[in-house]
């Protein structure tokens, strides 16, 4: 019942109108092929003398019944038509219902799930079809249903064994299609897990980043022979279901030849002893095999509704997700103590190994704190729990001594800038690129340009061939439907373009820099950071970074080892002591002497 209430929700939000209309459209159309056998029989009738008609009467029955035929065949492309604008706006409320949702689920735990991408595959097909499905199904249903009444009045008046036999014949047929109904259903969720991985490698098949590895490595025939072996994956599975089905209406058309064939037999034996008129067995000829394709038409839309429903569930489950970080909570206040972190324990699934296994931090206000450490040792994990992407497993972060927990996510994250270690290129302009750090001044060039300069990319854009305007991609034209293609930044370019992003947002609370040089030359790396040190300081920011000459001038330094602070303190404190920190500075400055 649920899905059904959600169904006519997806409808009604879509075209209530338009699905009104079709239905009404579907229950007068329906009614078109009774009236028409009525007007014949009466028409035979008349011509074989049981009836009087009369010349002018027949000329207006016969006028009459080229008129319901004409009405039935334009109002049948016209109800066509009505249906496609429907489905149109329906799939477009179902798709815009379903990605809001998505993009209200404030944590990341949920996109790291393979039940859920499987999920939200089904429920963008459910959202795309169901609907549409469930409207020609109600209409499908009204013409048939109104055909299949009209004919079994018909058919009781002239003969009420006949039309029993009729409805007996019914029952086996709803039982098989809802079987079927739900084995297709099943089928779908079952080739849901094949069907991504196809999606999956047929992508490293055509986009330009995997091209590189793939003619390198020479991996296009192993992803391609990887691919196919899917798709047969699922063409074996949806060939099995294609064998059932056919299996089972074939059974079901016999049944129902049988059945018209018993019908007539009746009708022929009922006539030679004069129980019938000839009108009677025109009009019981045309309604016994109008009668079965009714029949057979109404069950299996029936099942297609029951189909289509089992679908919407999957809609439902997805656009009615919890979120995995509680969306709600008090706003968060400016920054004026700091953060801290409380015996924080940390790990991304309950069959997963701990990552943070009690880290105590302060990150004070307006100080800098720099967070170094192995790979693996938890830096970027800390980053993802400050922004509330995850909730710590065990612990506390608070937020002026208030837990994040208790606060509303998106407030907090309106109070902090980041550029991630692995930050995101958008297929879209360069002065977008930035400007999307802070969508308030998306539009705003001055500033675009301002931060663009900061990061030591403004130079570089200047010589794209439309400058701030050149769509950063080689995959996609602009919205404005130039279809040139634009250009590919540098990986080191690409960093810059993220911290330009994230220095939109410089006037934060909190600045989390996550290796925002790591892709930068030696002597561009020295003048981002002095460059950052310059514009964010007086801010509370926290760093990452492998690079340890970059965060020497942090207030603290946190080395990070297997989960824990394994060590703290002033860089010139750290080496004096002589432990893991000045051992991995000797190392890499050795390097650098090298
Ligand atoms: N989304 C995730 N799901 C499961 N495990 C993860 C996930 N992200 C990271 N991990 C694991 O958590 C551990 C810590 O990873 P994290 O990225 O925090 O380390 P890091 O210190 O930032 O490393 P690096 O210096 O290489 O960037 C690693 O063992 C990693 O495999």
């Amino acid at each position: 019942m649920r899905r059904l209430g959600a169904a006519v929700r997806l409808i009604w939000q879509g075209h209530r109108v338009g699905a009104l209309v079709t239905v009404a459209g579907s229950l007068v159309l329906g009614v078109v092929p009774v009236t028409a056998a009525w007007l014949t029989k009466v028409i035979v009738d008349g011509l074989a003398g049981h009836r009087a008609n009369g010349g002018t009467g027949q000329v207006l029955l016969v006028g009459g019944l080229v008129l319901t035929l004409l009405f039935g065949q334009l109002g049948q492309g016209w109800l066509r038509y009505v249906q496609e604008q429907v489905s149109r706006r329906i799939e477009h409320a179902a798709q815009s219902e379903l990605f809001g949702t998505l993009n209200r689920l404030p944590g990341l735990a949920m996109f790291e799930r393979p039940s859920f991408h499987n999920r939200l595959q089904l429920a963008q097909r459910a959202g795309q079809a169901a609907p549409y499905q469930l409207v020609t199904v109600a209409n499908g249903l009204l013409q048939a249903g109104s055909s299949l009444v009209g004919f079994l009045v018909a058919l009781i008046a002239v003969s009420p064994v006949v039309a029993g036999l009729a409805c007996v014949a019914v029952v086996p047929q709803l039982v098989a299609e809802l079987r079927l109904a739900r084995r297709r259903v099943d089928v779908q969720v079952e080739v849901s897990p094949a069907q991504r991985r196809t999606l999956f490698y047929a992508r490293l098949q055509s986009e330009p980043q995997a091209a590189k590895e793939l003619r390198i490595f020479g991996l296009g025939d192993f992803f391609h022979g990887r691919m196919v072996r899917e798709l047969s994956t699922i063409m074996n599975i949806e060939r099995t279901l294609g064998w059932r089905v056919f299996r089972v209406q074939a059974g079901l058309d016999a049944l129902s030849a049988v059945a018209v064939g018993v019908g007539i037999a009746l009708v022929v034996f009922r006539a030679m002893h004069g129980l019938l008129t000839p009108g009677d067995v025109v009009v019981a000829l045309a309604a016994l095999p109008a009668l079965a394709l009714a029949v057979a038409g109404t069950v299996r839309q029936l099942a297609a509704g029951a189909e289509a429903l089992l679908l919407i569930g999957h809609f439902r489950a997805l656009a009615g997700l919890a979120p995995d970080v509680a969306a709600i909570g008090a706003t968060a206040q400016p920054l004026r103590d700091g953060i801290t972190l409380e015996d924080v324990w940390f790990r991304y699934g309950d069959d997963l190994p701990w990552v943070l296994c009690g880290v105590t931090l302060r990150i004070p206000y307006r100080h800098s704190v720099a967070v170094v450490g192995l790979n693996g040792a938890g830096k970027s994990s800390l980053v993802k729990l400050l922004t509330r992407l995850y909730e710590p497993t065990k612990g506390r972060i608070l937020w002026d001594g208030v837990d994040l927990a208790d606060l509303d996510p998106d407030s907090v994250r309106q109070r902090i800038g980041v550029v991630f270690q692995d930050f995101m290129t958008y297929d879209l302009t360069a002065a977008e690129n930035i400007g999307l750090g802070d969508l308030r001044h998306l539009d705003d060039p001055a500033r675009v340009r301002s931060v663009a300069e900061l990061a030591g990319v403004h130079a570089a854009i200047e010589r794209l061939p439309d400058g701030y305007a050149t769509m950063l991609s080689r995959t996609h034209g602009s919205e404005h439907g130039d279809e040139r293609g634009g250009v590919m930044p540098s990986g080191g370019q690409w960093q810059r373009l993220a911290l330009a992003r994230m220095l939109m947002r410089a006037d934060r609370d909190l600045l989390i820099l996550d290796e925002p040089s790591s892709g930068l030359d030696a002597e561009a790396e020295f003048e981002v950071h002095r460059l950052v040190h310059q514009r964010t300081s007086g801010h509370t920011r926290l760093l990452v970074s492998h690079r340890l000459n970059a965060v020497r001038m942090a207030d603290l330094i946190v080395v990070l080892e297997a989960g824990v602070v394994a060590e703290a303190g002033t860089h010139q404190e750290l080496i004096s002591s002589g432990g893991r920190y000045a051992d991995l500075f000797r190392r890499q400055a050795d390097g650098y002497r090298d």
